[in-house]
Formats: structure tokens, sequence, C-alpha cells
């Protein structure tokens, strides 16, 4: 991802000011290629009228006796760097002295270790790396807990979180509450994890396939040379699949086959003109190549994700995994394919903070240990918005600050026991 560390410098320039003010729980995700991070931050540079010096209300937290509490106001930040390039997190958590703000409970060890929530295979690979470098203790997280945790607190919490993509109409769609479970997510990272969700914490990890982004992103580099995943992207966009994938009109002379339902333009075989066309792979523009590409992971995860639904009966499936980058042909694809597959019983649902499920139910397992209510807040303040004087669910929208599938921030308020 050429450019990301130009991203977090223009990041840190506009954000020295909030991390000099009090940072507070520091949670990661450390995939197989994406590290995604979040951290509160509150901050007297905020500028939504209700909040002054951070602080807010203080008051006495009834429905846990007579605990007393600070309500914060500030930034949830949103951040990922390459796993690759792990040295760029650590000097981007170094600089910040990010270290210093994990678990701030009572119990938190005195001196130099530091303890942060984590999850991701790279909680466990790179632990000592993080002990080393930055004197932290990786506190791990179980992924996919962490993953339904994340999803289940965005479903709640959010106003503008789930939407439809189809045909190029993003429609977002209103949950109710009472009525989420059961669902299906489909976490499309560098591999997929499919997980039927039943409660709160109620989930299985129902299928996978090792076919999903690193997928994309790997074939699609050593097939187009791309230096990014984003140029692939974008190369995918001004693509046309039908140049390389093999249509079923390719092979029934023009026609469907519509006894069986396939149309003439349906894909009968990805990138299976290749066979015959006696070509070499340079004599393929790159654009219809990242096309194929695209369309025949995506269907894939589609389909799988489809199948899964089918096997338990669910009607939603929700999309998240940095994969899906919010990108328009991505999520029309999937669309299709869940349309397709279900005859369109089966739905499919993109998340607007996607890439950061993980991240966030590890940020939130910090209100488990009892050393804050930081998310229970969190939750509570967004849930109830209707009620709450001092931020709305739009307002939450709105004071999105940069694109959250990057690097970005929301203003938010979060309880912190004294
Ligand atoms: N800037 C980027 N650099 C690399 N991959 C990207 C980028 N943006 C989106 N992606 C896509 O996101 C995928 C990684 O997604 P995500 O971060 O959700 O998974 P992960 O946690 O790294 O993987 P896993 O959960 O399998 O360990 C990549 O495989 C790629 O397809
Ligand atoms: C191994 C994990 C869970 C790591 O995030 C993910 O990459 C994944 O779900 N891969 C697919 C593995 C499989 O079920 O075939």
């Amino acid at each position: 991802m050429a450019g990301d560390g130009v991203e977090v410098a223009k990041l840190e320039e506009k954000e020295l000011k909030l991390c000099e003010d009090q940072v507070s729980h520091l949670a990661l995700d450390i995939g197989g290629s994406l590290i995604k991070m979040v951290y509160f931050s509150s901050s007297s540079s905020c500028s939504t009228d209700d909040q002054e010096n951070g602080f807010i209300r203080e008051g006495t937290n009834t429905s846990s006796g007579n605990l007393e509490y600070r309500v914060l106001s500030g930034r949830l930040h949103f951040l990922k760097f390459e796993t690759s390039k792990i040295s760029e997190c650590i000097e981007f958590i170094s600089s910040k002295r990010l270290q210093h703000y994990g678990d701030q409970g009572d119990e938190a060890p005195a001196g130099d270790k530091h303890i942060v929530k984590a999850t991701g295979g790279g909680a466990f690979k790179f632990s000592d790396l993080f002990k080393e470098k930055l004197g932290i203790i990786l506190d791990k997280v179980d992924e996919m807990s962490s993953l339904v945790a994340g999803a289940n607190f965005l479903l709640k919490a959010v106003h503008h979180e789930a939407f439809t993509y189809m045909d190029g109409v993003k429609d977002y769609v209103q949950i109710d509450h009472k009525d989420l479970y059961p669902y299906l997510l489909v976490n499309v990272g560098s591999g997929v994890s499919m997980i039927k969700v039943d409660g709160d914490n109620e989930f299985e990890r129902v299928s996978g396939t090792s076919v999903g982004g690193g997928t994309f992103w790997g074939l699609g580099k050593l097939l187009t040379k791309c230096k990014s995943f984003d140029e692939l992207l974008e190369l995918s966009h001004q693509g046309n699949n039908r140049v390389i994938d093999m249509l079923v009109g390719d092979i029934y002379g023009g026609t469907g086959y519509s006894k069986i339902g396939l149309t003439s333009t349906t894909i009968a075989s990805s990138f299976g003109k290749a066979v015959s066309q006696n070509k070499e792979l340079e004599d393929y523009r790159t654009e219809d190549v990242a096309r194929s590409l695209l369309r025949m992971i995506s269907n894939n995860i589609g389909q799988i994700a489809y199948l899964n639904a089918l096997r338990f009966g669910l009607k939603r499936i929700f999309f998240g995994g940095f994969f899906i980058r919010g990108h328009e042909y991505t999520m029309d694809t999937i669309s299709v394919a869940v349309h397709f597959w279900s005859n369109g019983e089966a739905k499919a649902l993109f998340l607007h903070h996607e890439g950061f499920l993980g991240a966030l139910g590890a940020f939130m397992s910090y209100e488990k240990q009892g050393c804050t209510d930081i998310a229970h807040q969190f939750m509570e303040e967004h849930s109830s918005v209707a009620k709450s004087p001092f931020c709305t669910s739009d307002r939450l929208e709105s004071s999105t600050h940069t694109d959250v599938k990057d690097n970005g921030c929301i203003e938010c308020r979060v309880q912190v026991r004294n």
C-alpha cells in the first residue's frame, strides 16, 4: 500500500494536538495483511458544543451502585498499517506514547509494562516484538468473538452503519435491535470467516474459505504488477471481464441456457477464455485481468456465503473485512451473487466500518475487566441517541472526520470509572 506512510504522517500532524491530550484505551487487530488500530482520545480541541475540556459530566452510575464515573467526550480513532510494515505501527505507537494508554484500571501493573488488548493472529505472532520494542504486553482477545462483538456493537450503536448496495444504489438499512439475530457475518480479510451470530456473545464459526482478500491482492499483484491494493481496485474499475471470462453465451453460440436459469452474459468459467485464445498474459489489458479476478473472488465469496445462510436459514448476511473497501463493484458483485443464488430471498448487507470489527471488539473487551465502562457507555450513548442531548446518531455520522475506510475518527462520548 504505497502512500500509507504519507497518510500516517499527515495524520500525525493533524492529530498531534489530540494525542497530547488524554488518550485512553488502545486496541489492536493484527491480521495476516493489515493491522487495525482503535484508540480513544478525549480532547479540548474537539469542536462539539456540548463538551468542555473533554469532561462533560460527572455523576453516580445508578445501574452499578455508587460507582463514580466521568463521561469523556472525544474521538475514537481508526488507523490501519500493513502487517508487513509492522515497524511503522510500532513507531506510530511509540511517537504518540500510545502504549501508556492500554489498560488503565487499578490492576494495571506498575513499571514499564503496559497491557494492550489485541486480537488477530498477530497478537500471538508479534507478542514478543511488542514487548521488546514498546514494553507492551498484548492481552489476547479471541479473533472471532472480537469480530462478533464489533459487528453487534456497530449494528446496535451506529445509525448509518449497515447498507445494501445494488445497481449503484446504496440504501441504509435501519436495524431493529430486537430483530438483529440471527445473522451471518462474513469477514473478508486475507482469508474469509463465516460466523453465524445468534446473540450478544452467541456465535459459531460455521465456515471459511482461503479464497479471500489475500487471494485477490496476491494473484492481482502477480498478474498485473500493481504496486498497491488501491491501484488494483482502480484497474478493475476500468476493466471488462468478458475479455477473459468465458460466458454462457460464448459456449451456447450467443444465447443463454434459460432452461436452467443462465443468461448469455452469466460467467460460465472465470478466466476460461484464456485457455483457447492463444495469448500471453501481456496480451491482456491489466484492467481486464483485474476485473475478472475481482469478479471471480467476489462471486465465490457471495456464493459460499449464501450457501451457508441457506444451511442455517439466515436471511441477512453482513459482509465485513478490508477486502470490501467500500468498493462499488465488489459490493455490487457480492450482492448480485447473493441475490442470484438465493433467488432474491437473502440480502447482502455491508458495514460502514467494515475493516474495524475485530479492533472494535478488542477495544470493547476492556469493559469486561471492570477497568472501565468505556464500551458500555459508548453503546448506551449511541443506541439511546434519541433521548440523549449530547450525541445523536446523525452527529456521529456527520462528525466522521476522514474516510474511516482508511484512517479516521468519529466523535463520541465514553464513560470511565474514577
Ligand atoms: N491498503 C491495503 N493493503 C493491503 N490489503 C488491503 C488494503 N486495503 C484493502 N486490502 C484488502 O484487505 C485484505 C485484508 O483485510 P483485513 O485487514 O480485514 O484482514 P486481515 O485481518 O489482515 O486478515 P486475516 O483476518 O485473514 O488475518 C487484504 O487481503 C486485501 O484484499
Ligand atoms: C485464519 C483466519 C481466521 C485468520 O484471520 C482467516 O484468515 C480465515 O478465516 N481463513 C480461512 C481459513 C479457512 O476456513 O479455510
